[in-house]
């Protein structure tokens, strides 16, 4: 099964869109025709260059409006395409797209257009070439691939097959079990494309919001399955028109694309569909069972109000690193690492953005396979030398080159706190706080789709539908994943403005990073008792917010006083109800939210996210300020 991505996914120039591709590991390339004429290489050097670099032209495209014109104009599309044919020669490839015809004089008719493919597939079977036609989903006669099949079907030539392309049967919601009732042997390639679930014109949701297989929301999986089904052994290649990644980084989107790929293809080998010989298994994906610890790289003045933060919220120095400028906070199963260090991996996060979290450990089954998966699917592997007595952990990098441990009970490595820590003081003075509910993490808008495709082509988790978060000054999004028991959640907010509070985050810390911290307990407002001795300043929340809480939800009084007394903002869906309290905004706009969720509640509380950013906003901005 070869891989391949048309040029048109990938930004840049037609040498870098070809470097990118080539670095990401895929077997092959289609060229859109448009990159190839805006270069300025000679086809036979094109051809060349890209064998050079590994790669098999596996496609070229698009030829538009060809099939059922009138006589008056019917010479001139087959001299056009001899005019391809002959490029496509020069080049070293022997496949030609033909799309379905959008040509206002098109004039339709099954038979019509099977005897003008029947007449092409004569011409390129001369040349030792083939043709493939594709139902654009807004074709004029041509729709429907059912149809392009029924036109090939009569075309009844070898060189004259169908092209399959997810957008186009997905986008109109076409079955793609029809696909299993075509021959393999005449389908000659298949071009994958995932979208957004939204409503808008096709050509226009098509050219511009396509997506990575598993960034969008369409069944992907089950059409590439009823593909295989089939027998189909030819190349699949992403095609993608995305308005994002024509802006993007060429090497990550490509890098983006083979993940998605690859992944995919496992979960239809999953599925039985692909015989296992043609895709080599992955590692299994593995739930997460919760996060491990959280590491800060922070120093001196920082690190101290970092310190009293922890402090305030209940948690208790227990340990010092045996070796380490490192300090570990304890509460219930939370485990917070303050790095101190000034050589080494924490370092250099501190040096390039200040106080951040710069390590989190995730707790899986088995580690060292989940680390295997992340490297096959082109994660970057991390490393750094181990002192006397320190273990090895397996570890990826994450966002903004931040490090994500796999940590396992299997090998040991979870005893690495009473291995690698001296005790300091015993757990006492404890609020309640029992484990990490979330981890959200701030980052521009463009890397959303990414790294929501890192987390969940890595492990076993669920993409929740993305919600906008109304900010005083902009909009950011919001993008939850989380494993199905709950387990791990994180939320990847998405800022587009550096006025918006993530934006600032962004801004400030020089990169994407965790900025907030969600942790969980069983009784919020013992909670919120316990940590009003402790000194901790929850985020006061206004009281327009509760008279407008008594107008939406049916609270009684007594609930309600409790809420506004403690600053705790409130949410339920139909499976339950959500608690939320907040700290102040410390350091570079990093926060910390305890929660609790009664029930079986599943969102973040999206409806209280204006109230909470605007009542931060007012401590961030000084009264009398204008904004910036
Ligand atoms: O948007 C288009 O015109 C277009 C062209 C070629 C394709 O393969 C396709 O899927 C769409
Ligand atoms: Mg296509």
């Amino acid at each position: 099964m070869k891989t391949s991505i048309a040029t048109v996914s990938i930004s840049g120039n037609f040498t870098e869109k070809l470097d990118a591709i080539a670095a990401a590991g895929f077997d092959g390339l289609e060229i859109f025709e448009q990159d190839f004429i805006a270069h300025d290489g000679n086809p036979r050097d094109v051809g060349d260059l890209i064998r050079s670099k590994g790669l098999e032209i596996t496609l070229f495209q698009p030829f538009r409006d060809f099939e059922a014109l009138p006589d008056s104009i019917r010479i001139k599309a087959f001299d056009r395409a001899e005019r391809k044919f002959d490029l496509m020669q020069e080049l070293g490839t022997d496949l030609l797209l033909i799309c379905s015809s959008c040509h206002p004089q098109a004039l339709g008719g099954i038979d019509r257009m099977a005897q003008d493919f029947h007449e092409l597939g004569e011409r390129a079977a001369k040349r030792g070439l083939r043709v493939g036609f594709e139902a654009l989903a807004w074709g004029k006669h041509v729709n429907d691939h059912r149809d392009a099949w029924e036109v090939v079907r009569r075309a009844d030539h070898q060189s004259v097959g169908l092209i399959l392309d997810s957008f186009h049967t997905l986008s109109r919601k076409i079955d793609p079990n029809t696909i299993r009732s075509i021959p393999g042997d005449k389908i000659f390639y298949i071009h994958l494309a995932d979208a957004p679930q939204i409503e808008m014109d096709l050509l226009y949701w098509s050219r511009h919001f396509r997506n990575m297989p598993g960034e969008g929301d369409f069944d992907i999986k089950g059409f590439m399955t009823a593909v295989m089904a089939t027998g189909y052994k030819g190349p699949i290649s992403l095609e993608i028109f995305n308005d994002q990644f024509r802006g993007g980084n060429p090497k990550g989107i490509a890098k983006d694309g083979y993940r998605s790929l690859v992944a995919l293809m496992d979960d239809v080998r999953c599925r039985g569909a692909v015989p296992s010989a043609n895709v080599a298994p992955l590692p299994k994906r593995q739930s997460v069972n919760g996060v491990s610890f959280v590491e800060f790289a922070s120093r001196g003045a920082e690190a101290e109000a970092l310190d009293i933060m922890l402090k305030t919220l209940g948690f208790v120095h227990t340990g010092n690193h045996i070796s380490k400028q490192l300090s570990l906070w304890t509460q219930g199963d939370i485990r917070i690492v303050v790095n101190r260090e000034t050589i080494g991996f924490a370092s250099s996060a501190y040096v390039a953005h200040g106080s951040t979290v710069c390590a989190v450990g995730l707790s899986v089954d088995d580690a060292s396979d989940a680390a295997l998966r992340a490297r096959k699917l082109g994660a970057e592997h991390f490393e750094q030398p181990t002192g006397p007595g320190e273990l090895n952990i397996p570890a990826i990098r994450g966002l903004s080159g931040s490090v994500l441990h796999l940590v396992d009970e299997v090998s040991g490595l979870s005893e690495v706190w009473d291995l690698e820590f001296t005790a300091v003081h015993a757990s006492d003075h404890m609020a309640g706080l029992t484990r990490i509910d979330h981890l959200a993490q701030t980052m521009s808008y463009d890397e959303m789709l990414s790294w929501s495709l890192f987390y969940s082509t890595l492990f076993k988790m669920n993409k929740s539908p993305m919600v906008d978060v109304i900010d005083p000054d902009g909009l950011v999004r919001s993008q939850a994943l989380e494993t199905v028991d709950g387990a791990f959640r994180i939320t990847l907010n998405g800022a587009e403005t550096h006025r918006t509070m993530a934006g600032r985050f962004l801004a400030d810390s020089f990169g994407a990073s965790v900025q907030h911290i969600a942790l969980a307990s069983d009784d919020i407002f013992a909670t919120a008792k316990a940590l009003a001795v402790s000194e901790f300043e929850p985020l006061e929340i206004p009281e327009n917010y509760y008279a407008d809480l008594a107008a939406r939800f049916d609270l009684s009084p007594e609930m309600l006083s409790q809420l506004s007394v403690n600053n705790i903002l409130y949410d339920e869906d139909e499976n339950g109800s959500f608690f939320q309290m907040y700290s102040k905004p410390f350091l570079k706009n990093m926060f910390f939210e305890v929660v609790e969720r009664r029930r079986n509640y599943q969102g973040y509380g999206a409806p209280n996210a204006p109230f909470r950013i605007a009542a931060q906003k007012r401590l961030l901005r000084p009264k009398g300020v204008p904004k910036a």
